[in-house]
């Protein structure tokens, strides 16, 4: 389980825990990028009383991208089977990961999503469900991908699938980091499932979210869209599953 935090000193300990108790069978790595609100000592401290939990420290704030592929290096290293990301805000649900990681039995990615029958979002402004669900629709539209939530940060992968597809590197370096990762795993054959959560908007902390966030998935998107035109890119459509 691989959790990035930046300024999340008042969330870190409650999902670490609500982790712990819901799938006492994961280890976790916080992955910290040196938050000036001391996130980083909350951190060292649940390692300290708990084996199964772990920090990377960061020596500054370098993007959800760069965050989570130092992680994932950590979790090949490791020799898990698995690999989850979630954040770390209290907004993925711990008690809905067992039937994310149930999914993996029948597909190499199992993505938490908002946006099938049977997901939803508690809390969320308009402004953030409308640039979730059109960011979503337009990545589907503009790279042919059969996928409701592209950007969802709450899902868990094979390590043996994810391994090639990070191999030479991501340059995405925000939440399209994301989007990025699903098209790779469709371009590569992978089959990919949907399985519905309960997004809750968090209540205490900010979101990380920007401008330059945003501006980075439309021009990285619209670039792919570009070259799968061109032909030069085309997901070999493992049709995107959804399980229950
Ligand atoms: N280490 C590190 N962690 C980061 C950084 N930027 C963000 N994070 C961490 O990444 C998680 C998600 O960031 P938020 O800022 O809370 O995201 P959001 O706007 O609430 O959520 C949306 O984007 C996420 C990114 O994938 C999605 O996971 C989520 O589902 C949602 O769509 C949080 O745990 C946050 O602390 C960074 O530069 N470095």
């Amino acid at each position: 389980m691989l959790i990035p935090t930046y300024n999340e000193r008042e969330n870190i300990g409650q999902i670490v825990a609500r982790v712990r108790a819901a799938t006492p069978e994961c280890a976790v790595l916080i992955i910290e990028d040196n938050s000036p609100d001391g996130t980083g000592a909350v951190a060292d401290a649940l390692a300290r009383d708990d084996a199964a939990v772990h920090v990377l420290h960061r020596p500054g704030k370098q993007g959800l991208g760069a965050a989570y592929l130092a992680g994932f290096d950590w979790a090949f290293s490791e020799g898990y089977d698995v690999v989850v990301e979630m954040d770390a805000d209290g907004s993925h649900q711990p008690e809905q990961l067992p039937r994310i990681l149930a999914a993996l039995a029948d597909a190499d990615v199992a993505l938490g999503s908002r946006w099938v029958p049977g997901g939803s979002v508690v809390n969320w402004p308009v402004h953030r469900t409308l640039l979730s669900r059109g960011g979503s629709l337009y990545a589907r539209l503009v790279l042919g991908i059969p996928v409701r939530d592209v950007t969802g940060g709450y899902r868990a992968y094979r390590s043996s699938a994810l391994r090639p597809l990070v191999a030479d590197g991501v340059a995405s370096q925000g939440y399209c980091f994301q989007i990025d990762l699903v098209q790779r795993a469709l371009v590569a054959g992978l089959t990919v499932t949907e399985v519905p959560i309960t997004f809750v908007e968090r209540t205490r902390g900010e979101s990380k979210m920007n401008r330059v966030i945003v501006l980075e998935a439309v021009a990285r998107v619209t670039r792919w869209g570009l070259a799968r035109a061109l032909g030069r890119l085309r997901p070999r459509q493992s049709p995107a599953r959804r399980s229950g």
